[in-house]
């Protein structure tokens, strides 16, 4: 393969200019990626250098594989033997085969967050400290803020500058906490994520006959994301590359999104000083995207005051406009973006892969994943859980199915201790024993628990049985979310995470109230008879059963949020949940500096798209267990209108929808302020909403045919005038006797068909 030919010339400059240290600051979607990956293959192929020499840091590790893929496209098998990963996989190998300069065995574990967590748990208990001051979160956080700036526990005890005052006052034993779990860790021969970056650094700047070994191994380093790397991250390469001083790094400062993890801009200016004779090459020229997207795009980052200047431009097609599309509630926002991703794979003749549904915060994926669902259409959550398989839905999901059944023995193992109530696990090992050996019913055992535990241990238990049974009766008088509110609070579950105001803490928080907010959904909803908690679980039941999917098909529709998309590219993109508060975020923004991020964050969602973005947005959500109205975000605003439309095809199916022109941006414009005033739909002078008759009940339309007469509820009584299929959707056109001929999609509209 010709790679060279695959590339404009400053492009190529990027991929053959080998020698001394490059920066490519460039924006979206302008080729960096693959003149990093070119640049590989050149070195190989043509310069002959040896595969082992090089090493390339990627963001993910699904980034490295890709890249890695196309290389052995040109130079065959030798692409195995680079050293190509994330900075935590290739230093952690490191680390491994130099452990006994760190006085750690080269098999040393790695812990994960979680692991770190409970340590940290285990320590505080032990140290006698409050628990609710110093929670595991709070204190994994400050100990990894610290390690990744390069803040060793002794001079974080000597100088605690990197927490507040306030904090340094409230926490006074952060630091012993911190050296307690050095210490530990050490001693069990185990090193978290961030001590991959710590240690490394540790291993260079004291064993430089180490780094003298690796500086001499890579004559040339490369880092893809540049604008995302830590200061960590940045040293280890900056005293790697200092002997050859072959150093490619790539990235894009409008997409720095990682500054609340410690990625700092600063990195991309401190590398023309820390490299004098650095050459700079520019990219101007997106592949990626249609020349909407582009300019769509380009006309949100202006808006960014924190920037360096450069333009992007394409010269591919227009392509279609920025879609715009309203909904009334979240529910409708995952049937239209279900719907529409439906009728643009038949009638485009894409595949599940082409789409993108990207999101700001995971909870959103809950109404998208089940609209997918009821259409069959498969997908695939990438970088976290499907929104049923999260810890904290789990658990919240155990207590209500113990609530129903005292016998189910997996949900009473998970709630048993859950908050901590002091039942360890010989306990809990008892009971199942007493109830096998006595064929007895566990409920049965628990409630006669004094004859199988001693004191301590069975008033724990008699105290969780109260509690159970306090459920019992919410759940025989109350519909399922008064039940199931009523649970997660008295459980200790909500305010666990609520205390807890870390970012993972925060998410799964929204998490639950998301699950609230489901069954508040469910309880309000006609279609749903029986509104009792146990007919909710068995409809989740459902759900969760589905999640089966087959691992080796990979023609999936991708679901992800906008952190992880970074550096990806799809066909059709849909970012969802364009509202205040949701996006930008309300908790992240507290200064014009988040706001920026918040913006960037939108910069890199609408530069994955190739040929189109869908943005929508819903007029209500349930946030806590409310129906709260919402505002479209304020970044639809800063799109130049130029470059936007709102899909009339795909729109709530709320009658009035004022924003249903399409072709007029100023009204388009008139019209989103108007509907930041007021969220209740506009009906044109001189008429008035039907109100549906007092029977009013939705009739099975697969019988529909033109001549019938129906009733809808908000355009009244009206006449079939035809029917059409396109696709997989059936419609409907009726000539309504007030609001005259509309076309309907029958798999949302609910009709009643008269008898004559
Ligand atoms: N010279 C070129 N000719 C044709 N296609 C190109 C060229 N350069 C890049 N592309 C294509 O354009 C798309 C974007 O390229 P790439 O992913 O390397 O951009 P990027 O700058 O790394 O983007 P991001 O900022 O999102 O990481 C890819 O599909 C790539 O194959
Ligand atoms: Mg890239």
């Amino acid at each position: 393969m010709d790679y060279l030919a695959h590339l404009n010339p400053p492009q190529r400059e990027g991929v053959e200019n080998l020698e001394g240290p490059t920066m490519i600051i460039a924006g979206a979607g302008s080729g960096k990626t693959r003149v990093l990956t070119y640049r590989i293959a050149h070195l190989i192929r043509s310069k002959d250098v040896d595969p082992f020499k090089i090493l390339a840091l990627t963001f993910t590790n699904k980034a490295a594989k890709e890249m890695r893929e196309r290389i052995e496209k040109v130079v065959g098998t030798d692409a195995r033997n680079l050293w190509m990963g994330t900075f935590h996989s290739v230093f952690s190998r490191i680390l491994r085969a130099e452990s006994d300069k760190l006085g750690y065995p080269s098999n040393f574990t790695i812990y994960d967050t979680d692991d770190s967590k409970s340590l940290i748990k285990n320590i505080v208990r032990e140290m006698g400290l409050d628990e609710k001051l110093y929670k595991a979160n709070v204190v994994y956080n400050r100990i990894s803020g610290a390690k990744n700036n390069l803040i060793s526990w002794q001079n974080y005890i000597s100088n605690p500058v990197y927490i507040s005052d306030d904090e340094q006052a409230q926490k006074p034993k952060m630091g012993a906490i911190y050296k307690e779990y050095v210490q530990r860790c050490f001693r069990a021969g185990a090193m978290d994520f961030d001590d991959l970056l710590f240690n490394t650094n540790i291993l260079f700047r004291d064993h430089l006959d180490v780094l003298n070994k690796y500086q001499q191994r890579f004559q040339y380093v490369m880092i893809d994301e540049f604008q995302d790397t830590n200061i960590s991250q940045y040293l280890i390469t900056k005293r790697l590359a200092s002997v050859h001083q072959n150093i490619c790094v790539v990235g894009d400062d409008a997409q720095s999104i990682y500054a609340f993890r410690g990625a700092n801009i600063q990195n991309i200016l401190n590398f023309e000083k820390d490299y004098p004779d650095l050459s700079v090459i520019k990219l101007e020229q997106n592949y990626r995207s249609t020349q909407n997207i582009v300019n769509a795009a380009n006309s949100v980052i202006v808006k960014n005051s924190a920037q360096l200047k450069k333009s992007v431009w394409t010269e591919n097609d227009h392509g279609e406009k920025v879609h715009l599309i309203k909904a009334t509630s979240d529910n409708e926002e995952g049937r239209l973006v279900a719907s529409s991703i439906f009728e643009d794979r038949s009638n485009k003749k894409l595949e599940n892969k082409d789409f993108a549904i990207l999101y700001r915060t995971n909870s959103q994926s809950r109404s998208m994943e089940e609209a997918l669902r009821k259409m069959n259409i498969p997908y695939r959550i990438f970088g976290g859980l499907s929104f049923y398989q999260r810890r904290e839905i789990k658990d919240l999901l155990a207590y209500l199915r113990f609530t129903i059944n005292q016998n189910d023995e997996q949900s009473f193992r998970r709630i048993i201790n859950l908050p901590k109530r002091g039942i360890g696990g010989t306990s809990v090992d008892k009971i199942m024993v007493a109830a096998f050996e006595n064929e007895r019913p566990l409920w049965d055992v628990l409630n006669n628990i004094q004859n199988f535990l001693p004191g301590r241990a069975a008033n724990a238990v008699q105290n969780f049985v109260t509690l159970i049974k306090s459920f019992r009766i919410k759940l025989e008088r109350e519909d399922a979310f008064e039940t199931a509110s009523f649970i997660a609070k008295q459980s200790g579950l909500l305010k666990e995470l609520y205390d807890d105001k870390t970012i993972e803490g925060l998410n799964r928080y929204e998490n639950v109230q998301e699950l609230l907010n489901a069954i508040k959904e469910f309880v309000d909803s006609t279609e749903s008879e029986d509104k009792s908690l146990e007919a909710f679980i068995a409809d989740v039941a459902l759900l969760t059963d589905a999640d089966n999917q087959d691992p080796n098909d990979t023609n999936y529709v991708n679901m992800m949020t906008i952190h992880s998309a970074k550096g990806l590219e799809f066909k059709h993109v849909y970012i969802v949940g364009m509202e205040e508060d949701l996006f930008p975020s309300q908790m992240m923004l507290n200064s014009r500096a988040d706001l920026e991020e918040e913006r960037r964050l939108f910069y890199v969602a609408l530069t994955r798209a190739m040929e189109k973005v869908t943005l929508t947005y819903a007029l209500s959500r349930y946030r806590f267990g409310r129906l709260k109205s919402c505002e479209p975000s304020r970044f639809i605003e800063e799109i130049d209108p130029e470059f936007l439309k709102v899909d009339r095809k795909f729109n709530s199916s709320e009658p009035m929808g004022s924003m249903n022109n399409g072709s007029s941006n100023s009204l388009y414009a008139r019209n989103l302020v108007a509907k930041r005033k007021a969220t209740t739909p506009k009906v044109p002078p001189g008429k008035k909403l039907h109100t549906p008759s007092a029977d009013f009940k939705p009739s099975d339309t697969r019988s529909l045919d033109t001549g019938m007469r129906v009733e809808h509820p908000k355009f009244g009584f009206g006449k079939v005038v035809k029917m059409d299929v396109d696709g997989a959707n059936r419609k409907a056109t009726i000539e309504f006797e007030l609001f005259g001929e509309k076309t309907l999609l029958l798999t949302f509209a609910k009709l009643r068909i008269l008898e004559d």
